[in-house]
């Protein structure tokens, strides 16, 4: 299982700084939206040149347009990009396409789907996503008796690859692995952390 930290700051100058704390012990650099929002595309561009060795994560959650938003990350460097899982199945099959043009990886969010998430992610996997992440932001984290075993549950039901987001900590991630998530999200609990890199390498050391 890859480890991938979500850069989920407002400043290129935040997600540099993050990124290079926990640079030993990650696998995958994202670029959370805020931050995209904020900075543009040129952020996926500079974080790629500073960590050309790592994989870079555009989290774009693309709603439409699909082929168009992920060219352009793609094109800034992005090795992978999102689109949303609920969006119109053309904006999937248009992000796909420019993967497939760029041979990089596209991932379906499936952020804000909850009833009937399963068979929106078999759907979405045949359409040539390289894989979904069944994902609770951080709003529906917020809910009260939020639990990150529903996304667990998903996962486990799913049969395809999948990544998990919302709430990966010391103390989930090692039910992440043994759900058999091919990567682990993190960002608060390496962001919010008093030594973010000593955070980071705690979650990588429970990796089998
Ligand atoms: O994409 C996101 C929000 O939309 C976050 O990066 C993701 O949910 C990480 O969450 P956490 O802080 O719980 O690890």
């Amino acid at each position: 299982m890859k480890l991938q930290v979500a850069l989920d700051v407002a400043t290129l100058g935040d997600a540099l700084s993050l990124a290079y704390q926990t640079k030993d012990y990650v696998d995958v650099l994202e670029l959370g939206t805020p931050l995209i929002k904020a900075e543009g595309l040129s952020a996926i561009t500079a974080i790629k040149a500073a960590h050309p060795d790592k994989l870079v994560f555009a989290d774009m959650k693309t709603a439409d347009a699909g082929e168009l938003e992920a060219d352009l990350a793609f094109s800034a460097g992005a090795d992978l990009v999102t689109v949303m899982g609920a969006a119109d199945d053309d904006t999937v099959r248009g992000a796909v396409a420019a993967g497939k043009k760029h041979g990089k990886d596209v991932v379906a969010d499936m952020i804000t789907i909850v009833e009937g998430r399963v068979d929106r992610i078999r759907e979405v996997s045949k359409m040539g996503v390289s894989f979904v992440e069944i994902h609770a932001g951080l709003d529906e984290q917020a809910k009260p008796g939020y639990t990150i075993e529903t996304l667990l549950e998903d996962g486990r039901q799913a049969g395809v690859p999948f990544s998990i987001a919302g709430g990966v900590t010391a103390e989930t991630i090692a039910a992440v692995q043994d759900a058999e998530a091919t990567v682990a999200v993190a960002g608060g609990a390496i962001r919010s952390a008093k030594d973010p890199a000593a955070a980071a390498k705690a979650l990588k050391s429970q990796i089998r």
